[in-house]
């Protein structure tokens, strides 16, 4: 059987930045020669980064992939890599518009390709079948499917070559691809992560490969991309599901494997699927090459271990990709802040991260107490400017009361924090959690002020759990806990009057996300809530809060998604709406 040196290169793209992200595929092409692969493999997009969104109907953007597309292939071949097949993700277009079949309106123009490239050319082109349009994904409108399969032949392999979606759909194309007699199956992706996601891909992979008794190859782009995350986790399994290579998690990382493939053989190939003689003689094993390289499995961490490191990634890319040298953030003593700080000191290192305690008259002495002491633990840049000397002319000018002062006191803290920013460049962290985005417990425009919320989608207790998790973390590697237990296990509470904590407005919050568990991410109706032993009166008033806070979520900045059901483009409700718990 003639054997193929795989090249998966887990490349971390940004959207646009077509000089960067062909960079990373040069260097990935350098690596993969000098291990003596037969074949580079890239992820969906890697040349514009995924997911491109309209700019898909841009034909200038398209215009420019295009020529990225060839310069890279020039680039390579100047390089003295142009022997070498390096498969691309990446737009292409503009085609003749899409017609909705309704009203006849133009939509797409683009088609979301792959194309492998070789001696400075693209040698051939292959678009996307299925086109995802669930969840974050809005392929349909952007991109026009394919209706053509592609099979290249590389050293007397024939691989099958599709893209992402096309995998995950029973009875779709890779059925019928591999009938028409493929001995691998490569497939390129921009497969974001959320919980659990390796419940569901590895598993799909393996599937397919053992319902069709193939080679599977797997690639994965990796990083943060706005909301989005993408853990790499590349794959190569054998016919009977066994993993015979895995990329590590969150890394870029080029993953070599040596597999053994059936040969090719010229059999008549149905119609809608192109085969392309793409590079060189089939290789048996006994020419003058490297050795094989050893197996390279990573180990999946644990599942809090994936998380935080996905919400350190999300953060880091988000800060490194927009140009920021730095975060702020307020920092309370309390949970959500600490959390925040040890995130953002894992992405960009503490000397990068500036907390700033605020001190209200009603701050307790223990929150003034611990937030020193997480800036300490943590050792970011801390400052104290206490609040009460602004907060004061503007109650009395205004003859603020109640509910109205108290946030006004948010509100002081966003202008110091915004104030900090424009002076010193750093971005705004907001430290708000998913449980209190979901009912609006907090100031607009006051502690929901900032460019970004690490922690956006993750519930309450989830901040408790990986909070303990970071300290068991570091007390395991002999380090100093960066959160102070304190601020583990006190009572929640806003500090905008003497005495308050959450649990004066909000249920426990084991209930409370128990509640919006139900209601937001198995989409729930409330009397359906109810029927699973909640509380009438507390479920009513719970998906209350949650319908009339849609505004709120809507101006709210992005986080990393990190659940099935995040606010944003996984839950797209009206403002306008008369709440009914439905
Ligand atoms: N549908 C709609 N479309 C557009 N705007 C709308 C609106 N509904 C209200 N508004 C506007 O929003 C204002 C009310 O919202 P907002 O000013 O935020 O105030 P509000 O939501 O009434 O109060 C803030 C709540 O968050 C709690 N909080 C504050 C700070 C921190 C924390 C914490 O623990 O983290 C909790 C605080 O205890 C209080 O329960 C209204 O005065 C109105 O201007
Ligand atoms: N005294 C303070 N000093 C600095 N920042 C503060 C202070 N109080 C609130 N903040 C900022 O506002 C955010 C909301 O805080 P708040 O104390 O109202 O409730 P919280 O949601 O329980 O957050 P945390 O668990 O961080 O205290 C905090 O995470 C912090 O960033
Ligand atoms: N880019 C894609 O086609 C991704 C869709 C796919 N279902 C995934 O989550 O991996």
């Amino acid at each position: 059987m003639p054997r193929l040196r795989l090249a998966l290169a887990q490349t971390n793209p940004t959207v646009g930045d077509l000089e960067g992200n062909s960079r990373q595929i040069v260097e990935a092409a350098r690596r993969a020669r000098a291990a003596g692969a037969d074949l580079v493999a890239t992820g969906e997009m890697s040349i514009t980064g995924y997911p491109i969104e309209d700019l898909a109907s841009r034909p200038s953007f398209l215009s420019a992939s295009k020529q990225a597309v060839q310069e890279l292939a020039e680039t390579l071949a100047a390089e003295g890599l142009g022997d070498l097949p390096v498969v691309v993700g990446h737009p292409d277009g503009p085609f003749e518009p899409r017609l909705l079949d309704t009203s006849n309106a133009p939509t797409a123009i683009a088609k979301n390709c792959a194309s492998v490239l070789l001696d400075g050319r693209i040698v051939t082109t292959t678009a996307k079948y299925h086109l995802p349009n669930y969840s974050v994904f809005d392929e349909y409108r952007v991109f026009i499917p394919g209706d053509e399969l592609l099979v290249v032949r590389i050293r007397g392999v024939d691989v099958a070559l599709i893209i992402c979606e096309d995998l995950w759909r029973d009875g779709g194309p890779v059925g019928r691809v591999m009938d028409a007699g493929a001995g691998l199956l490569l497939v390129i992706n921009a497969s974001p992560w959320i919980a659990d996601k390796d419940e569901v891909r590895l598993p799909l992979v393996t599937r397919r490969a053992t319902e069709n008794d193939t080679l599977v190859a797997y690639v994965n782009i990796v990083g943060g991309q706005d909301d989005l995350l993408f853990d790499g986790d590349s794959v190569v399994v054998d016919g009977s599901g066994a993993i015979l290579a895995r990329a590590p998690q969150w890394e870029e990382h080029l993953l070599v494997a040596e597999v053994e493939a059936d040969a090719s053989a010229n059999r008549t190939l149905p119609a809608g699927i192109r085969r392309v003689d793409v590079a060189g003689p089939a290789y048996s094993g006994d020419d003058a090459r490297s050795p094989a390289p050893a197996a390279d499995i990573a180990e999946l961490p644990d599942d809090l271990e994936q998380l935080w490191n996905g919400l350190v990634t999300g953060l880091r890319d988000y800060v490194g990709k927009n140009g920021f040298r730095s975060v702020i953030l307020g920092l309370s003593g309390g949970i959500d802040s600490a959390v925040c700080a040890a995130i953002a000191a894992d992405a960009l290192g503490a000397s990068r991260v500036y907390g700033v305690s605020m001190p209200s008259q009603w701050s307790s002495d223990h929150s003034r107490s611990d937030a020193d002491d997480v800036a300490e633990r943590i050792g970011v840049n801390y400052s104290v400017e206490p609040i009460a000397d602004l907060v004061a002319p503007f109650e009395s000018q205004l003859k603020l009361t109640g509910l109205a002062a108290e946030n006004v006191q948010a509100r002081a803290r966003a202008l110091i924090l915004m104030g900090l920013s424009n002076l010193d460049g750093h971005l705004v962290l907001t430290t708000g959690n998913k449980t209190e985005l979901s009912v609006g417990y907090s100031t607009i425009y006051g502690d929901s002020v900032g460019g970004f919320a690490p922690i956006k989608d993750v519930p309450k207790t989830m901040v408790w759990e990986l909070a303990r998790w970071r300290n068991a973390f570091a007390l395991a590697q002999g380090l100093v806990e960066p959160i102070p237990s304190n601020s583990i296990t006190k009572p929640p509470s806003a500090e905008l009057r003497p005495g308050q904590v959450d649990q004066d407005t909000l249920p426990p919050y084991d209930v409370l996300d128990g509640i919006l568990d139900a209601y937001i991410t198995r989409a729930l109706g409330a009397a359906d809530v109810v029927a699973l032993g909640y509380d009438a009166a507390v479920v009513a008033e719970v998906t209350r809060l949650v319908d009339r806070s849609e505004w709120k979520r809507r101006q709210g900045a992005i986080g990393p998604k990190i659940s099935g059901m995040a606010f944003g483009r996984d839950r797209r409700l009206p403002i306008t709406y008369r709440p009914s718990g439905l």
